[in-house]
């Protein structure tokens, strides 16, 4: 399933406002508001135990607020009239029964949920398992079960989807999938959350990112503005120092001279060492610092946690 050959289906906003949980003496999530627009991917981000499944439990309706509320195109859950066709939610990928294939465990949730049999093939398609589809789910691979969870989620055709950490456990190849997947959902104007406990993992899948650390807002907003107060750094040094600033000089490239070396304004680590190649100068270090963005998430994160 692609963005060009699906039709549009018409997301709704999500509005979280003032949402509060305390289990017993826990508060999970306090006093926690955000958006979450339609046709766009948006990362639900914060460390382990920061309040995010508890969050998005609230949202389904499967879970009661303490105080707030959490809704869809402006309802709670229970007061939608088509849930299952409006939202779809893959929370756990362990949960599925080991003795089950995956197409049998889709055409229960479809006969359960009143949904047409012919969707099963349909979303097994659409997430690539269709040749995996009559083996038993207890064989399956970490990135088989989260493609089967998003296969659960998309049956009904919903506008809107709830995905706690639908990247985790995947291999490459699945993660490049996996994003790829998520834009073209967002393209057909779905509403997309996506939970994860890190920032780098989602970064190149979303377009706004919600980020909350023990329980509590800490960042809201586009990934490309936070990306833009932290720009990349490529570390470079040479022997001779003098040839280097030369070579960066003559391709163009912004640096910015400290004790370890240049720090030059790129997240392309191979571009500076094609510049120096170029020139003819030797180097001793060149590799991409810890990216800036996840330098940022984990000083909100540590910051919203020590509040
Ligand atoms: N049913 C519950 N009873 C008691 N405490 C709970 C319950 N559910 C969650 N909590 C607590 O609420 C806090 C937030 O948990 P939650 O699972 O929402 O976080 P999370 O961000 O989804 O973390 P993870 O990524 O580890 O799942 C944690 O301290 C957790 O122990």
């Amino acid at each position: 399933m692609t963005a060009t050959d699906h039709p549009t289906v018409p997301g709704a906003p999500i509005e979280v406002r003032g949402l509060t949980k305390t289990f017993g003496g826990v508060t999970a999530v306090q006093d926690l508001s955000f958006d979450v627009r339609p046709g766009r991917v948006t990362g639900f981000l914060g460390p382990n135990g920061s309040g995010k499944t508890t969050t998005l439990r609230v949202l389904l309706g499967l879970v009661a607020p303490t105080a707030g509320t959490a809704t869809i195109g402006g309802r709670a859950y229970r007061d939608l009239t088509d849930p299952l066709r409006t939202v779809g939610a893959a929370l756990e990928a362990a949960s599925f029964h080991p003795g089950r294939t995956a197409r049998n465990h889709l055409r229960i949730q479809a006969m359960a949920d009143g949904i047409d049999l012919a969707r099963v093939q349909q979303v097994l398609d659409a997430v690539g398992m269709s040749e995996y589809a009559d083996r038993r789910v207890g064989g399956y691979s970490m990135g088989m079960r989260q493609r089967l969870g998003l296969a659960g989620a998309l049956l009904g055709d919903p506008g809107v989807l709830v995905l706690d950490e639908p990247i985790n456990g995947l291999d490459p190849e699945g993660i490049r999938w996996i994003r790829s997947f998520l834009r073209s959902l967002a393209a057909q104007g779905r509403t997309v959350i996506v939970s994860s406990h890190m920032l780098g993992e989602v970064q190149q899948s979303v377009d706004d990112v919600v980020i909350i650390a023990n329980g509590v807002l800490v960042r809201s907003g586009t990934i490309a503005d936070l990306e833009a107060e932290n720009p990349p750094v490529v570390l470079v040094d040479a022997p001779d120092r003098d040839a280097l600033a030369r070579a960066l000089q003559e391709a163009g490239l912004p640096f910015t001279f400290g004790s370890d070396g240049f720090r030059v304004a790129t997240h392309d680590a191979a571009l500076v060492g094609h510049a120096a190649f170029v020139a003819g100068v030797e180097l001793r270090t060149l590799h991409r610092l810890s990216t800036g963005l996840e330098d940022t998430f984990i000083a909100l994160t540590t910051r919203g946690a020590a509040a």
